[in-house]
């Protein structure tokens, strides 16, 4: 078997803000394998983006090792693509701009790549766009192209899809899964929602709260093609829901 692309073991983080520390994330270990689609779930604040900005080389202040492909993360780097819930692409540049200006300037063949990689996410026609001109879903697709631009290894999507009405989410969802079979890039998906988790991932990370730490992990039998309605589908979602949400929501009722 190869060796992992992400290794994470025993992960500890903290925030400190004047006399107060946060403990935010607890003993995490966790090995992801090249070419896996992994899914974190878990309570709000429990330390999912933390998770993924440690992965990502966004926050390297922490206790424990978080190593990708046998190194230690450093920082930030172009083999690890970040998506964010916001598009994040600079307002005062065009499409293709935006997609340049992610790329390092001794880049050659920038035309190309940015050809490529808008068709990919089926946006050939909108190079020459303002981010203003997109809608959200068409400006997240461009989000996408930009990071693929880069040839990453591996993909951190943190709630990419949490602020799209839902029939552009389901669309892009199926985009990804498209992309993740088509380029093999290890996607790793922070969401609240259980059932993009268990349509996404071949693996749900569930996550618990205070400090966060990982109470689950499921393997998902995905159906091919993969279907939302399938009643393997709605069994491994109802799973999860029942074994973890489910006793959440009863002690928040039992409470008030
Ligand atoms: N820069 C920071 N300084 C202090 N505390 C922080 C910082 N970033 C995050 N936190 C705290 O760490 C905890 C975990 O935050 P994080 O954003 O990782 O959680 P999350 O599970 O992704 O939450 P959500 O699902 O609501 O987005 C939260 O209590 C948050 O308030």
């Amino acid at each position: 078997m190869a060796d992992p692309i992400i290794q994470i073991e025993k992960l500890s983080k903290q925030f400190v803000s004047g006399k107060q520390t946060k403990k935010v994330l607890e003993n995490v270990n966790l090995t992801i394998n090249p070419g896996e689609f992994i899914s974190i779930i878990g309570p709000s604040g429990c330390g999912k983006s933390t998770l993924l900005r440690i992965m990502g080389g966004l926050d390297t202040d922490y206790e424990g090792s978080v190593y990708f492909e046998n190194g230690p993360i450093k920082g930030p780097g172009r083999e690890r693509g970040f998506i964010f819930q916001d598009h994040r692409l600079l307002p005062w540049l065009t499409v293709e701009e935006n997609i340049k200006f992610s790329l390092p300037e001794s880049t050659e063949n920038v035309e190309k790549i940015i050809v490529e990689n808008l068709e990919i996410v089926g946006l050939q026609d909108v190079r020459k766009a303002y981010p203003k001109q997109l809608s959200g879903g068409m400006a997240q697709r461009v989000s996408i192209a930009r990071a693929l631009s880069n040839q990453p290894k591996i993909l951190l999507l943190d709630e990419p899809f949490g602020a799209l009405d839902a029939i552009t989410k389901m669309h892009l969802q199926e985009e990804m899964l498209r992309l993740w079979e088509m380029e093999q890039i290890t996607m790793i998906i922070v969401t609240h929602d259980i059932e993009e988790a268990v349509y996404l991932g071949q693996r749900v990370i569930v996550m618990d709260t205070q400090p966060g730490r990982i109470k689950q992990s499921y393997n998902i039998e995905q159906s091919i093609p993969r279907s939302r309605v399938s009643p393997e589908f709605h069994r491994q979602k109802d799973k999860i829901y029942k074994e973890f949400f489910e006793e959440k929501l009863q002690t928040f009722y039992y409470t008030i």
